[in-house]
């Protein structure tokens, strides 16, 4: 499907500017269904437009926030992209919001990703809004370069879903939404900062395997328009 680059003079400008799109998204759902659905990312770039989302004033109580993956850690371990999101995100008027967490106490990480799709099997189908980032190699989500699951989670038949991940570049073993779960948000976007993942994404648009550069499954075959959000 095809992407359109949204850039910005600086982060503030974007945080800004993304929080207004998302908000007027959210609030269209709302108006139509009585719900929203938002599943986020980690990861450092989120933080200054997690905190300006926070303080859009929209119906919270009627939407539900979930992350599109998540490090299996407890929300306490400063990895967690549950902490981050309690942090930044859910705060002032978005504290009203329902946080679906992906990560819970369980026998192991394939008994978690189990339990997370059973819990976040009523959001998100589709999503309204889906906030992806991007690493250095081309990973969104936690479809990272070798991942061990990642031909499944790449797979447009796999069934929506949070699955596990194991890469060498993903630190813990990883939950993550599928490619299908993510890939026909009402608002996709993809949310990079900085010159140099500038320049990983213009190598991402050129030739290659997916597998390579997994975001570039989401740039050629979501059903969706890709929204990417770029400053400086
Ligand atoms: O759990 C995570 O780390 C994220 O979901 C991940 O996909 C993130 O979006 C990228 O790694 C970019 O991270 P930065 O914003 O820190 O560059």
């Amino acid at each position: 499907m095809a992407s359109t680059l949204h850039s910005f003079a600086s982060a503030a400008d974007l945080a800004g500017s993304l929080a207004d799109k998302v908000a007027d998204r959210l609030s269209a759902a709302i108006a139509a269904r009585g719900a929203a659905s938002i599943a986020v990312s980690g990861g450092s770039t989120p933080k200054a437009f997690f905190q300006a989302l926070s303080t859009r004033d929209i119906a919270w109580d009627k939407v539900t926030i979930t992350l599109v993956d998540e490090r299996f850690v407890p929300a306490d371990n400063a990895r967690s992209n549950h902490l981050l999101v309690d942090a930044n995100l859910l705060q002032n008027k978005a504290k009203a919001a329902r946080f679906v967490p992906l990560y819970q106490p369980a026998a192991s990480v394939e008994e978690a990703a189990r339990l997370a799709t059973e819990k976040s099997a009523e959001i998100g189908i589709p999503f309204d809004v889906v906030i992806l980032g991007m690493g250095g190699d081309g990973h969104t989500a936690s479809f990272f370069p070798g991942g061990s699951n990642l031909a499944e989670a790449l797979d447009a038949s796999t069934p929506r879903g949070v699955i596990t991940m194991e890469a060498e570049g993903a630190g813990e073993p990883r939950l993550t939404f599928t490619f299908s779960s993510l890939q026909d948000a009402a608002l996709l976007v993809l949310h990079i900062e900085g010159e140099g993942k500038k320049d990983v994404l213009a190598k991402a648009e050129g030739s290659g395997d997916e597998a390579d550069m997994p975001i570039r499954a989401v740039l050629r075959r979501a059903t969706s328009p890709v929204e990417i959000y770029w400053a400086p």
